[in-house]
């Protein structure tokens, strides 16, 4: 019998995870592929119809039914590199009864763009603190790239990092396919810190839009936000990097100005002045800037870095202070 050279598992069942499955089976590579996700219905109908009901459900699913599972445990055993996707307020959830043990010698690929609550862990960070994999086993996806997209098969660039880049580079050969592009980078903190950030700032871009600011203030936000975001990262992890680079500017771009993008809406409807729960409730996907930017109001304590934006997203989000004042006074510090 056939055995595949590597088998990687998809873990998480939204619309990243499910345009993984669809770009990890769109590449031709010998290997096998798992998916766990949470939503017993949902397994049931991919068994039957290979389609995930619930997102990006027009994807045809390539992945062979006896692999697709609720049963994290089991999947995890069969596979070599797991694929993260749960968004990372749910992380810990997700993974309930997993040991160390259990991510033992496993190769982890983040695709997760968020903060671990409570913990106020990148991903990168809480794997190794809580799950002791070390950081030569982690690896991060990340950069402009909507799901919606990928469904459509449209040319996108993703990046890849780790601290090792050759295995960056393996992870990348069975991953780019012909509408995805690879790029290999060795900053996990900056790649993990610049995805976290970009949300909150589409959460402004989104809050501006909502209170009637228009493109050209739009511009002006964006511009601060990008100078904002290197300040962060060059605090937390001071190396040379181009923040022009797609993984870092680009994923700003794509999700301060998308259509697609889930934190730009959720922050339109704050400016429009829906509350949190209500906005929530009517998007029925996740916004992961609306936690990171309390966690990140937590790590910057340490920090101190100035950051007049994410400073404002916070007050409104979990201070209740209002959307159009807060933007106006967030419009006198920008330049
Ligand atoms: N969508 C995109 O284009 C991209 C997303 N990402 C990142 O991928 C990650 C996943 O996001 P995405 O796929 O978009 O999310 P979606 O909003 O599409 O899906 C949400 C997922 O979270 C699960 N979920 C919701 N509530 C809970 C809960 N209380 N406990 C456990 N799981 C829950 C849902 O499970 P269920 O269906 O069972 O409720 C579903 O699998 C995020 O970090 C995001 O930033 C990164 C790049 C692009
Ligand atoms: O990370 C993304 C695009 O690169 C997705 O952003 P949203 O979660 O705001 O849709």
């Amino acid at each position: 019998m056939h055995t595949p050279k590597h088998k990687i598992a998809v873990i998480g069942g939204g619309s990243w995870a499910t345009a993984n499955v669809k770009i990890l089976t769109d590449n031709t590579t010998d290997k096998e592929i798992f998916w766990w996700m949470r939503n017993a219905g949902a397994v049931e109908h991919i068994h039957k119809f290979r389609h995930n009901p619930n997102y990006l459900s027009s994807v045809e699913i390539g992945v062979p039914a006896k692999n697709v599972s609720t049963n994290l445990k089991a999947i995890i055993e069969q596979a070599d590199y797991l694929l993260l996707n749960v968004p990372a307020a749910f992380l810990k959830e997700a993974f309930t009864g997993i040991t160390p043990a259990d991510l033992a010698g496993k190769k982890i690929v983040s695709a997760i763009k968020g903060i671990v609550p409570d913990e106020n862990q990148i991903i990168g960070e809480f794997l190794n603190q809580h799950y002791n994999v070390p950081f030569s086993h982690f690896l991060v996806i990340s950069g402009p790239c909507h799901a919606e997209e990928v469904a459509l098969e449209k040319l996108s660039y993703l990046t890849i990092a780790s601290r090792d880049t050759a295995l960056a580079a393996e992870f990348a050969g069975m991953f780019n396919n012909r509408y995805i592009k690879t790029i290999i980078s060795d900053d996990i903190y900056g790649t993990e810190y610049g995805a976290v950030l970009k949300n909150i700032y589409a959460i402004a871009s989104g809050i501006c839009h909502g209170v009637g600011y228009g493109d050209n203030f739009q511009a002006v936000l964006i511009s601060n936000a990008i100078r904002e975001l290197e300040r962060f990262v060059a605090a937390v992890h001071p190396i040379n990097r181009d923040i022009k680079e797609s993984a870092y500017l680009g994923d700003l771009l794509v999700t301060a100005y998308s259509q697609f993008s889930r934190n730009r809406t959720f922050g339109n409807m704050i400016g429009k002045g829906y509350t949190v729960k209500s906005a929530q409730l009517e998007m029925n996907m996740i916004a992961e800037g609306y936690y990171a930017v309390n966690c990140l109001h937590q790590v910057n304590k340490q920090y101190k870095v100035h950051m007049p934006i994410c400073t404002a997203v916070y007050a409104i989000l979990y201070q209740k202070q209002s959307p159009a004042l807060e933007m106006k006074h967030l419009a006198e510090e920008l330049s």
